[in-house]
C-alpha cells in the first residue's frame, strides 16, 4: 500500500464506490474547468533545483496555530467519511493522527465530534458553514472546544452550494443510513430527500445556508468560541487582506476544489497574490489539486504554510482505512522530503519562490 501514488488510489477507489457516491466526490461545478485548472496549475510549475547543499538530514517539520506537525500536509474538510468506509472520520483521525498530521473536520461528518477526537493525537480543526440556524453553528463551535479542536475553520465561499450537474443528472440524495451527526436530523434531512430538488444537496444548502454571511459576521463567531477562526475559500489578494483585517488565524486559499464557482482561479495561481496580501500575519494554507509530494513542494515555495488533500483522503479511507489515509500521508511526505533533497532544501525554511522558474497566470 505505502508506494501507491494518489493516482493510483484513485484508481482502486473507483472500483469499489457506488457510480453516484463516484461522481459526488470526483465532480466539480459547471464545466469543471477548475476542477481541470487546479491539477493543471502544478503540473505546468518547473523547478529551479540548487546542488552542492547538504541534504543529508531533511525535516519537513512545521508549526501551524501553535501546533508542531511532523509534516505540512494535512487533511481537507470533506463530507459524509461514511460514504466510503464504515468507521467514517474516526479511521480517518486515526490515520491523521499516525502521522502527526491536520485533520480538518467536516461540519457534515457522519460520526461525532467526541468521537473523532478521541483516538487524534494530531491537531483537529472543525470546518462550518454559515446556517441560518445560528445556534447549531454556537452549538458545534463549544462542543469543538470541549472536544480539543484546536480552531474552527468558516467556509466563507458557499453562499450556495455550486451547481454540480453530476449530481443534477443522478438525483443525487446521501443514503440514510449515513447521517450529519452533530447537527439535528430534522436541519439535514433535505440532504436525504430525492423529492428535495435534482440535488438534495443543493436543495438542503438552499435552505439552510445562509447567504447574507458578511465580514461583519464574523465577530459573531469569535465571541462564541475561544478557538481561532479560519477563513477558507479565499482567492484575492482583496479577501486576504480583509481576512487578517477582522482577525482571521489563518486563511485557505481555496476554491472548494472547483466544486463552487466554476472558471474560478486555480488555486496555485490563487496563492501568490494572498501570500503577499497576508505578509507574514496569519499562516495560509492551500487547497486544490495537490496530488504529490512536487505539488506540495510547489505550493510551499509559493508561501504556502501547509497544503491539504480533499479527494485524495476520500480514495485512501475508501481503500485502506485508516492505515490507508496514514499511507497516503506518508507517501506524500516521504515525497515531499525526497524532492526537497533533490532540489537542495533540507528545511522548509530553504523552500521559497526562488526554486520556481516561473508561474504562467494565464492558463
Ligand atoms: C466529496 C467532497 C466533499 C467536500 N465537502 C466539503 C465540506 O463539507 N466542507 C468544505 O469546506 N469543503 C468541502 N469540500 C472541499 C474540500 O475541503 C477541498 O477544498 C477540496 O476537495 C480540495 O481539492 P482536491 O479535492 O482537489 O484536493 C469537499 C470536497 C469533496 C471532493
Ligand atoms: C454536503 C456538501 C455540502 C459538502 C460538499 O459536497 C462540498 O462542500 O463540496
Amino acid at each position: 500500500m505505502t508506494d501507491l501514488r494518489a493516482d493510483d488510489l484513485r484508481t482502486l477507489a473507483r472500483q469499489q464506490i457506488p457510480a453516484e457516491v463516484w461522481d459526488f466526490i470526483e465532480g466539480g461545478s459547471g464545466d469543471e474547468l477548475t476542477v481541470a485548472a487546479n491539477t493543471a496549475a502544478f503540473a505546468a510549475a518547473r523547478l529551479r533545483p540548487r546542488v552542492m547543499v547538504d541534504v543529508s538530514a531533511v525535516d519537513t517539520g512545521v508549526t501551524l496555530l501553535d501546533a508542531r506537525l511532523d509534516t505540512p500536509v494535512g487533511l481537507a474538510p470533506t463530507a459524509y467519511h461514511q460514504l466510503v468506509h464504515p468507521d467514517g472520520e474516526v479511521a480517518t483521525a486515526a490515520g491523521a493522527a499516525k502521522e502527526n498530521a491536520l485533520f480538518v473536520v467536516a461540519m457534515f461528518a457522519s460520526r461525532t465530534l467526541e468521537d473523532i477526537a478521541a483516538p487524534a493525537a494530531g491537531p483537529l480543526w472543525l470546518q462550518l458553514y454559515w446556517l441560518r440556524d445560528r445556534d447549531a453553528i454556537a452549538r458545534l463551535a463549544r462542543r469543538a472546544a470541549a472536544a480539543g479542536f484546536a480552531a474552527l475553520v468558516l467556509a466563507v465561499d458557499a453562499p450556495r452550494l455550486g451547481r454540480r450537474l453530476r449530481d443534477i443528472r443522478n438525483r443525487f440524495a446521501v443514503d440514510g443510513r449515513v447521517r450529519a451527526v452533530n447537527l439535528d436530523a430534522s436541519l439535514m434531512a433535505a440532504s436525504h430527500d430525492r423529492q428535495a430538488g435534482a440535488s438534495a444537496l443543493a436543495a438542503h444548502a438552499a435552505q439552510t445556508f445562509d447567504a447574507s454571511l458578511t465580514w461583519a459576521d464574523l465577530a459573531w463567531l469569535r465571541e462564541r468560541s475561544p478557538l481561532p477562526v479560519v477563513l477558507k475559500g479565499i482567492l484575492t489578494a482583496e479577501d486576504a487582506a480583509a481576512a487578517v483585517a477582522h482577525g482571521a488565524a489563518a486563511v485557505i486559499v481555496s476554491n472548494h476544489g472547483g466544486r463552487q464557482l466554476d472558471g474560478a482561479v486555480a488555486t496555485l495561481d490563487a496563492l501568490p497574490e494572498v501570500v503577499e496580501a497576508v505578509d507574514g500575519a496569519c499562516p495560509v494554507l492551500v487547497d486544490g489539486g495537490v496530488r504529490s509530494g512536487r505539488d506540495a513542494l510547489i505550493a510551499l515555495a509559493l508561501g504556502a504554510d501547509a497544503v491539504l488533500l480533499g479527494r485524495p483522503t476520500l480514495w485512501a479511507l475508501a481503500t485502506g482505512g485508516s492505515d490507508g489515509v496514514a499511507d497516503l500521508l506518508r507517501h506524500v511526505t516521504d515525497d515531499l522530503a525526497h524532492d526537497m533533497a533533490l532540489a537542495g532544501r533540507p528545511s522548509l525554511r530553504d523552500v521559497d519562490r526562488r526554486l520556481i522558474r516561473a508561474v504562467t497566470n494565464a492558463r
